[in-house]
């Protein structure tokens, strides 16, 4: 039956322009016909194959990582890739690999905290992979609190070094990806000494292996950190151990941006703040925001197709059963997670312009928004990665049994994605340091400095702390102006009852700490604030193609009145909006539902995911679903043979004994 289109029906049912959706998802029409051509590439060269990823060993996953991440290597060079393409490339094999930390986190860290010379050594060495670099930051005994980080970096004014220690075992380097088998040389943080004084922590760039023989440099032990969550999964990645024994390093190989050690050993720091040396950790959170859309988007679709495909129950004299999707819980469970999808992928996209908009202010040494970026940044990326992470779950869930099986795709996407709610920052602690920033934005009300930004609704505090929600009916929900003001309203009061309770207690930090979990609720109700309003900013835009603006207003609405109805908690506790009122969020939700069920295989279709890319039978764009499930399962080595190996020393003997027993 090859060729048929099941899910034509679906696809005929769409109201909108897909052609334009897909633009509108990628971002803009150069970027969606990059990044059609390049999973096109990827998808027809069989070296990417990734079917076969559960069934191998740990050893055969990570060299069967190391030939493909050769491949892409050789390809982008080939095929004289720019660094949008090649980037593209590496996004659509999909393999999470030593390349990921070289080209995410080594070079922006070189980027973003090396001097002018630095980057003129450096930098081309790793462009064209001559050294291969990691990121070497958490410690065995400390990961989020990066101040307390135990490795050494002591100048030594006789030699013009600096040694690098690791002085006892919770020093040792634990995590870094592209550390344990891969990289050789590192961004290594520790704390600089100079004269016996701590300055804290700073980076250093530190050779680790020869690059003739890959052998540990002196004084280096380095290896893997052994196996994690899931088969296969996040396995294609050496995370790495690292101990230095009194390594010696030249001095000009601290990265010198943000401060110096001069010949003599003074330490001066420039007129940048020192956060700076925890800049490439603003610059991931953002790349990770927006791979929480990709990620969620590619779940989303799989479910989305194979809830057309699945039917349960409902069939009328011997008719079809209804299709899963059809089922109000359904769409109640998966319409949200579409609309998120789309939700996490405009305020990435709005999160990449204030990131690019502060690198600029940077370079003119503007520090204004660097704290509003910092707080955004670590915000998004804890809202996404939990919603993500718990979505993608979801999703296993949609599709029943067979959402357990690997061909489904979901449980390694699962295992690989769920640990971006701890890298980077724990989501927790990441979600503190948003309440830090509000908490100084709602002591700072009255003082005479403005809230700007995405605080800036903080200005209206007066008049957000006593509105009343104006709704009436349920079509009152889908005014834009109306649920602005109760999200608006409802962090802005979480925020102030932090604020008033804090203020109860003699010492701050006393108080921050006992209330650190009506802290983090508030820093929600902030960074879900921030996603809503970038999504009612995107609609304000011009969006060509028939129906493409009003499915997306669906999508909003969705996306909206579903944390509504989740928190309604916080809404109606805070006194928003009343109970009546929240009943006529969820009648008006229902209709929504009814609205885009139509919309909803054209809505997965936008993504432009190829079939290698998902890498689901479920999620098949033909929706030809049992067959290839069918085929699928014979493909198990179990079934290489009949008879399975063991077969004669431990089920034989057992069903003689069996035998034996029942003459007695
Ligand atoms: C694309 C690549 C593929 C992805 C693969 C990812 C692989 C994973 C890699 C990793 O995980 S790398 C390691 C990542 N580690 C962390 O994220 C550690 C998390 N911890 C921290 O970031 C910090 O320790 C902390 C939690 C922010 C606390 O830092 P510190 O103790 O120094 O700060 P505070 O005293 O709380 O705050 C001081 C002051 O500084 C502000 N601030 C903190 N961080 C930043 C920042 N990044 N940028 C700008 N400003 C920052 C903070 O808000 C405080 O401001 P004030 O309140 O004093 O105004
Ligand atoms: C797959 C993976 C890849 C990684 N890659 C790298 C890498 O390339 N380079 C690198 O340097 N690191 C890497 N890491 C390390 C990662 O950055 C840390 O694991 C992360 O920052 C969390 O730190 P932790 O492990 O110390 O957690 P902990 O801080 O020990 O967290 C444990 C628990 O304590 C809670 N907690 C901690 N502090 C507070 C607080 N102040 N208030 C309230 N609760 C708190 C947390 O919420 C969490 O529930 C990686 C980690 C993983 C899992």
């Amino acid at each position: 039956m090859a060729g048929v289109d099941y899910l034509a029906d679906e696809r005929n049912k769409a109201e909108f322009d897909v052609n334009e959706m897909k633009i509108v998802w990628a971002g803009s029409r150069h970027a969606f016909e990059l990044s059609d051509r390049i999973s096109r590439l990827v998808a027809s060269d069989p070296a990417f194959r990734k079917d076969n990823r559960p069934m191998l060993s740990r050893k055969e996953l990570f060299k069967n990582t190391l030939r493909k991440t050769a491949h892409a290597w050789k390809r982008i060079n080939e095929l004289r890739l720019t660094e949008e393409e090649a980037n593209k490339l590496r996004f659509y094999v999909d393999e999470p690999a030593f390349a990921d930390l070289h080209w995410g986190m080594f070079v922006p860290a070189i980027k973003g905290q090396g001097t002018d010379e630095q980057h003129q050594k450096w930098l081309p060495l790793a462009y064209k992979m001559q050294i291969i670099g990691c990121y070497a930051q958490t410690e065995l005994g400390h990961g989020s609190n990066v101040q307390g980080l135990e490795t050494t970096a002591t100048f030594d004014p006789q030699t013009d070094e600096f040694i690098i220690h690791s002085p006892t075992l919770t020093s040792s380097k634990w995590w870094p990806g592209g550390l344990g088998k891969v990289s050789t040389h590192a961004v290594v943080y520790a704390r600089l000494i100079t004269d016996g004084k701590d300055h804290g922590v700073h980076g250093f760039i530190v050779q680790l292996r020869s690059l003739d023989d890959h052998s540990p440099l002196p004084g280096i032990i380095v290896g893997d950190i052994g196996m994690k969550f899931g088969n296969g999964a996040y396995n294609t990645m050496d995370n790495g151990v690292l101990r230095f024994d009194h390594v010696r390093i030249p001095r000009n190989q601290m990265l010198m941006r943000v401060s110096q050690v001069t010949r003599e050993g003074k330490y001066k720091q420039s007129n940048v703040p020192r956060q700076l040396v925890y800049g490439t950790m603003v610059y991931v959170r953002q790349v990770i925001v927006s791979d929480a859309s990709y990620a969620l988007s590619r779940a989303v679709c799989i479910a989305t197709r194979y809830s057309c495909v699945r039917r349960q129950f409902g069939s009328q004299n011997g008719g079809a059963e209804t299709q899963v999707i059809d089922y109000k819980t359904q769409q109640n469970r998966l319409f949200p997670l579409l609309a998120s999808a789309y939700a996490f992928r405009f305020v990435s996209e709005w999160l990449k312009w204030l990131y690019t908009d502060v690198m600029q202010r940077l370079q003119a040494n503007d520090f204004s928004t660097l704290p509003e970026a910092h707080a955004c940044t670590a915000g998004l990326k804890s809202l996404t990665t939990s919603a993500t992470a718990d979505g993608i779950e979801e999703c296993r869930k949609l599709c029943g049994g067979h959402g357990y099986l690997c061909s489904s795709g979901l449980p390694e996407l699962f295992a690989v994605y769920v640990p971006a709610c701890t890298y980077e920052g724990d989501n927790t602690v990441l979600l503190l340091q948003v309440a830090r920033f509000l908490m100084k934005t709602v002591s700072q009300l009255g003082s005479g400095k403005k809230p700007v930004g995405t605080i800036s609704y903080m200005e209206q505090a007066e008049h957000l702390m006593k509105c009343r929600c104006e709704v009436q009916r349920a079509e009152d929900w889908l005014k834009p102006s109306v649920i602005l003001e109760v999200f608006e309203a409802r962090a802005t009061r979480m925020s102030v009852a932090c604020a008033q309770n804090l203020s109860k207690f003699a010492n701050p930090e006393e108080g921050f700490s006992e209330l650190l979990a009506d802290l983090v609720e508030a820093a929600i109700a902030h960074c879900q604030l921030i996603v809503v309003s970038k999504f009612i900013e995107k609609l304000r835009q011009d969006i060509p193609g028939k129906g493409v603006k009003q499915v997306l207003g669906m999508l909003c609405n969705i996306y909206a009145l579903h944390i509504l109805h989740k928190n309604l908690g916080d809404f109606v506790s805070t006194g928003c909006i009343t109970s009546k009122q929240a009943s006529l969020a969820n009648e008006q939700l229902r209709s929504l539902y009814s609205q885009v069920r139509p919309n909803a295989v054209a809505l997965v279709d936008s993504f432009n995911y190829t079939d290698h890319f998902l890498g689901s039978v479920l999620g098949r764009y033909d929706g030809n679903v049992y067959p290839n499930l069918y085929e699928e399962a014979w493909k198990d080595p179990l079934n290489d043979s009949v008879v399975p190996d063991g077969y004669h020393e431990y089920i034989r003997p057992i069903l003689k004994q069996q035998l034996r027993t029942a003459r007695l």
